[in-house]
């Protein structure tokens, strides 16, 4: 018989040690048109609240978004493991055992600068050709973001020629996403970011779940009894799906529960 999402989170919440790690927009937080306005749902935080402070557990999130929203955004009270920036950025100072370098910041080399400089150029001056659209800066890269903009054609010109301006300067890694296209001067990806926290935590079990194809790079790291978790319809390697953030969310808070049920009969 075919395992459920159910089935295989209740599976999971009997884990040894477990990680359990997600990606921000899309999957904890629904899509707003101001990135600055997007917050987890309140079933999620609830539920991510109460599964990093049992023991054997680690939360983590691995975003495209920067490190500094993340702690001031997603993990006000300082209790997860957070990798901003596509896993460029690392902050691991939430794990029992602090390995060294447990924060990892961006230091750009000139040269890395230069190239920033250019990619934002290039990014307001297409904001200023297509109105609605708005840059998002970031401590390595920049977004152009054009969900404001109604006309799904015009919206999808945007992000071509944004990417072909972007392919034109030499050295960025380039990512699309949802009504954005986003472009680093560095070559992390979430596969980076979550290889990190998994040799940091050793968990027995890890579980991941994302919207995006970003998120695949770790959904492609997950092995054995791990579970990836697929949000909404976009292609994927994970074993499972659910439809939207607030089904996550949902069963996540069942997840909560079982998760500290779990923990109290572990040797
Ligand atoms: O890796 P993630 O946590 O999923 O972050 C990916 C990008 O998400 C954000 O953009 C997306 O969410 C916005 C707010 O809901 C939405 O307006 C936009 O259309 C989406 O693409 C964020 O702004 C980026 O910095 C992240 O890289």
């Amino acid at each position: 018989m075919t395992e459920t999402v159910s089935d295989a989170l209740a599976r999971a919440a009997g884990a040894e040690h477990l990680l359990i790690a997600f990606d921000f927009d899309g999957t904890l937080a629904p899509f707003t048109e101001d990135p600055a306005d997007s917050r987890p749902l309140p079933e999620a935080r609830a539920a991510l609240d109460a599964l990093a402070v049992l023991p054997r557990t680690t939360v983590a999130i691995i975003s495209g978004r920067p490190l500094e929203f993340l702690r001031d955004v997603v993990d006000p009270d300082r209790h997860m493991v957070l990798s901003g920036s596509h896993g460029a950025e690392m902050d691991l100072s939430a794990l029992p055992d602090l390995p060294e370098d447990a924060e990892h910041d961006i230091n750009l080399t000139a040269e890395q600068l230069a190239l920033l400089d250019r990619a934002v150029d290039a990014t307001e001056d297409m904001v200023s050709r297509y109105p609605g659209s708005r840059a998002e800066l970031k401590p390595a890269g920049v977004c152009f973001h054009t969900r404001p903009i109604k006309d799904a054609g015009v919206s999808e010109r945007a992000l071509h020629e944004m990417t072909r301006a972007y392919s034109a300067l030499d050295g960025l890694r380039i990512t699309p996403g949802q009504q954005v296209v986003e472009c680093s001067v560095l070559s992390a990806t979430k596969g980076d970011g979550l290889r990190i926290i998994k040799t940091a935590a050793s968990p027995d079990v890890t579980v991941f779940a994302g919207d995006d194809v970003t998120d695949e790079d770790a959904m492609e790291l997950l092995t054995g009894q791990d579970l990836g978790i697929k949000v909404g319809d976009k292609e994927t390697v994970a074993a499972q799906r659910v439809s939207g953030p607030q089904e996550l969310a949902d069963l996540l808070g069942v997840f909560a529960d079982q998760r500290a049920r779990a923990v109290t009969s572990i040797k």
